[in-house]
């Protein structure tokens, strides 16, 4: 097999001297780089203004190249505040009042995908896999293809894939369908987004599903599947113990002592629920005086997008609202709601999610979610806490173990986080147990490894 080259929107750089990686995702696939040699290929995130962008930045690590590339101010607009974020983004997460479709946008996203195959060609090896992550980067196997590139891509979709109805509101969908086509394997979250996407094949005779996990559509036969993305679920229970000295989970758990801790991680995001998650704190916590003063709600949520007019609309409505729940209930040595909103490290976040005794996931959509995996796996065998998870995140595909609800439902939200800080101690651990099993075997190198090889293995594709 010849060399892996990803390629995504953001590249997860490892900073020099060897720090740890930023995510599980970051993890598994510097090892399935690390195992073959390959390049990652992504933006800088930084933007050469009205100037054409200049060559890629290539940083050199073992045998890991990071190929970076500036996009101009137009580029970054269009491409991924525009089409990508106003656009796609809304709508996978079945927003279409959010979307906001222009032309302009459309077209710069293209042109952005045209502009990174033409900075990724030189770069390719004829025996080269070349896996493409996300909804930034739809079309650029087509743009491969066209440039006579015959090596098997695949791509992988983070988000949730919508059914037809939803999908078919975006004025471009055809060119996006016929840009998955050109992939030799499209992956998605869970079954359900995948049967949403037969779906989508099916409703204006695209293509057709022709079992055993393929499909042909624009006259391409190419594989579909599911792969649910999973963490570094070993490691992260190792940060998790080891987070009991960190400074900042000392000063919180002491800062909590005698009182339940509940926690949510989110960026700042429409999608996650935010809103709703407090609405349903505030009413289960107005709802029995009992509680007061005796819970606190951990919510962390670093901004997000913030270019991006729905999200800086967002930022001021959580706050407001926080302040205002908080105005209204805390007493002179208690306040219920602790909004942080900035980024805190995961090795960090691990040992506050260890402290929680509910971990609190409620997005209204979400591809998978990665922070009830975490939760999850932070937590004390002996002790484990409860994760309230809406069965909207992809991940309550696979955590039966949560309390699985309906974040549109606020008050069946509120009585969750009450049943959840009742469980009785047998109740939790064989909740947990069932879930950190599962995690264990369905870690992030399981989901590469398991991908890699049904694009390495598709010898069917066209
Ligand atoms: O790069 P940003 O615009 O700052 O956004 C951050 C990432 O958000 C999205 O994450 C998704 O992927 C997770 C891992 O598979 C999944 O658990 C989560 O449900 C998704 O929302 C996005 O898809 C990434 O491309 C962004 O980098
Ligand atoms: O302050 C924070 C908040 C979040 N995260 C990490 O960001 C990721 C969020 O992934 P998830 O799948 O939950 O949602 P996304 O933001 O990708 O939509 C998780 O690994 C979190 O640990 C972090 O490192 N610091």
């Amino acid at each position: 097999m010849g060399r892996l080259i990803i390629v995504s929107n953001r590249v997860p750089v490892p900073e020099k001297g060897g720090a740890a990686p930023a995510g599980g995702l970051a993890v598994a696939l510097k090892i399935a780089l690390e195992a073959q040699g390959g390049v990652w290929m992504g933006w800088s995130g930084n933007s050469s203004g009205d100037a054409e962008p200049g060559p890629l930045t290539m940083d050199e690590q073992g045998k890991i190249t990071y190929a970076l590339t500036d996009l101009t101010d137009t580029d970054v607009e269009e491409y991924y505040h525009g089409f990508a974020n106003r656009v796609l983004w809304p709508i996978c997460h079945y927003r279409l009042d959010l979307a906001e479709y222009g032309r302009k946008e459309m077209a710069g996203y293209f042109r952005v995908n045209r502009f990174f195959a033409h900075r990724l060609a030189p770069l390719i090896q004829p025996d080269d896999i070349i896996w493409v992550h996300d909804y930034h980067l739809i079309p650029l196997a087509a743009e491969l293809r066209q440039m006579g590139f015959k090596n098997k891509i695949g791509f992988f979709l983070h988000i949730p894939w919508p059914p037809a109805d939803v999908i078919f509101t975006m004025p471009v969908h055809e060119e996006i369908m016929r840009g998955l086509s050109h992939y030799d394997l499209v992956g998605f979250q869970t079954d359900h987004d995948l049967e949403n996407f037969a779906g989508c094949l099916r409703r204006e005779g695209i293509g057709d599903e022709l079992g055993e996990g393929l499909f042909s559509a624009h006259g391409r036969t190419f594989k579909g599947g599911y792969y649910s993305i999973g963490i570094e679920t070993a490691a992260f229970a190792e940060f998790a113990t080891k987070a009991a000295t960190n400074v900042m989970v000392r000063k919180a758990r002491q800062s909590v002592e005698g009182r339940d801790l509940i926690i949510g991680v989110d960026r700042l995001d429409y999608s996650k629920g935010i809103t709703q998650r407090i609405d349903a704190f505030e009413r289960f916590i107005t709802a029995d005086a009992a509680h007061q003063g005796k819970v606190t709600y951990l919510q962390i949520t670093p901004k997000s997008r913030s270019e991006v007019p729905e999200y800086e609309q967002m930022q001021r409505m959580v706050a407001e609202q926080a302040g205002r729940v908080n105005g209204a209930i805390s007493t002179v040595d208690w306040v219920p709601i602790r909004y942080i909103n900035r980024s805190i490290p995961r090795t960090v976040l691990a040992g506050l999610y260890r402290l929680a005794k509910i971990g609190l996931v409620t997005p209204l959509r979400d591809g998978m979610n990665l922070v009830a995996k975490e939760y999850v796996a932070a937590q004390d065998p002996e002790n484990p806490g409860v994760l309230v998870l809406s069965r909207f995140a992809g991940a309550a595909r696979e955590l039966y173990g949560a309390i699985i609800v309906n974040p549109y439902d606020v008050e069946a939200t509120a009585n969750a986080i009450a049943r959840a800080l009742e469980m009785p101690l047998e109740e939790r651990r064989q909740r947990w147990q069932g879930m950190m099993t599962h995690l264990l075997e369905h870690d992030v190198v399981r989901w590469c490894d398991d991908f890699l090889k049904d694009l390495t293995e598709q010898d069917e594709a066209a």
